[in-house]
């Protein structure tokens, strides 16, 4: 067993819905047989009490959600964050500010619009944010942005069940039917078919999913349609808003290449390792639009699930121990030369008996040494641990 596996306790936190939808069962079977000692973290308890914990895996959006209004739930989230900031070498499945980031859609979609300015290989539909009133006060805004009906209406809080609750609204009356706070984003036809991308560190995989039907562009007479989420883009879900009006060829799904570069960019922009991303290809162009990012998704269809977030986790864990490795290599060089720098800075005084003031405080910290330790971390480093 290789030393970066030996003795390593993983732990986890997920809601029972969670664990069941999941089957994690499977997961904690497939750690224990690799060697792993896996602990089902409870809340109610101190950590302290039931670590120490290598890696920790969780779904705390609820709490964290919760933690904003409720004392109780913000006390649970600070000694969480307290824990694994103490024991810096946990490695937390994802660390809470880039998950709490995803539980506001203000704040994930300027993110996905800074994005598309940096890598325009996909991009995020245009959208107004509404923070007080109804849909009625923010008209001149969404002609300013070059918004068109129809629109999609969001909430703001993206987790949780009201979060998936939406409204499509194809005139400006609709918008008095709206309210705040929530983000009206344009309506991309994409003839029925949502791409889910879930994300595992560094792996991908993608799934067809049921999506709206489209829409003719532009404002209309029509009622506003309020649907769930869940109702349209889930596996089974079976909706009269998901059957297009007339038959179209099935859309092409968006090239590997423009996936991999996404997926890519997005994994270092949002900082988290489990996370979810919706796709659609616009009818019209072509082009691959973004238009929801989820933390730590349901990974539904992906039977590869189990084995892929083990792998990045060893991935994690065997990086972990390298650099430990290498800052306590580093330390005893550097120890090492502070030594030798004191051994032939006396040699030098006893040869001349000359021993000026400031030569005391030099040999305490020697100059050059951050020099050398940086050229050893990366040019002797390397073949040193190679070795190991
Ligand atoms: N801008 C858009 N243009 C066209 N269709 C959209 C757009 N945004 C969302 N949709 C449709 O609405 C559905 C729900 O939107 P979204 O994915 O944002 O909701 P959600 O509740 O956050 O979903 P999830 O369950 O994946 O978290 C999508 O699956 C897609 O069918
Ligand atoms: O199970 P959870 O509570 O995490 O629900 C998540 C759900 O997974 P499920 O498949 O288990 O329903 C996800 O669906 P897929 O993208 O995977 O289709 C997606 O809807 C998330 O937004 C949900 O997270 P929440 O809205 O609750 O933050
Ligand atoms: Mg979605
Ligand atoms: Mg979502």
């Amino acid at each position: 067993m290789p030393s970066w596996r030996k003795g390593k306790r993983i732990g986890y936190c997920l809601n029972d819905k969670k664990k069941k939808k999941l089957n994690f069962q499977g997961f904690e079977d497939l750690c224990r047989q690799r060697g792993y000692e896996v602990i089902e973290i409870d809340l109610a308890k101190p950590l302290c009490e039931q670590g120490p914990f290598d890696v920790i895996i969780h779904k705390l959006s609820d709490l964290i959600l919760e933690s904003s209004y409720d004392s109780q739930s913000h006390q649970l989230i600070h000694d969480f964050q307290t824990y694994v900031e103490t024991y810096s070498s946990i490695i937390l499945l994802d660390p809470f500010p880039a998950v709490r980031l995803l539980l506001d859609r203000f704040e994930s979609y300027r993110l996905l619009q800074d994005f598309q300015k940096q890598d325009s290989c996909i991009f995020s539909p245009p959208y107004v944010e509404l923070n007080s009133g109804t849909g009625r006060e923010a008209v001149a805004r969404i002609r300013e942005q070059g918004l068109t009906f129809p629109l999609i209406c969001k909430t703001r809080v993206a987790h949780g069940p009201s979060s998936h609750e939406m409204a499509l609204i194809f005139n400006e009356e609709g918008l008095g039917e709206v309210s705040a706070p929530c983000l009206l984003q344009s309506f991309v036809n994409h003839d029925a078919v949502l791409f889910k991308v879930f994300v595992v560190g560094s792996s991908h995989f993608v799934v067809r999913r049921p999506s709206l039907k489209n829409f003719p562009r532009g404002e209309s007479a029509r009622r506003s349609i309020f649907f769930n989420s869940h109702s349209v883009s889930k596996p089974e879900s079976c909706s009269r808003l998901t059957e297009l009006d007339e038959a179209t060829l099935e859309p092409t799904p968006p090239s590997d290449n423009v996936i991999c570069r996404a997926m890519r960019g997005l994994r270092s922009t949002l900082g988290l390792s489990l996370f979810g991303v919706d796709l659609i290809v616009e009818k019209q162009t072509g082009r691959c639009a973004v238009i929801d990012v989820n933390a730590f998704p349901g990974y539904e269809g992906v039977p590869e699930f189990f084995s892929a977030l083990l792998n990045h986790i060893e991935t994690l864990l065997e990086s972990h121990e390298q650099a430990a490795r290498a800052r306590v290599l580093v330390a005893e060089y550097s120890l090492h030369q502070q030594a030798s720098h004191v051994d032939k800075a006396q040699e030098s005084t006893h040869d001349t008996n000359l021993r000026a003031p400031w030569l005391a405080n030099s040999l305490e910290t020697p100059k050059s040494a951050p020099a050398e330790s940086s050229f050893f971390t990366f040019a002797v480093l390397p073949a040193v641990l190679s070795r190991h």
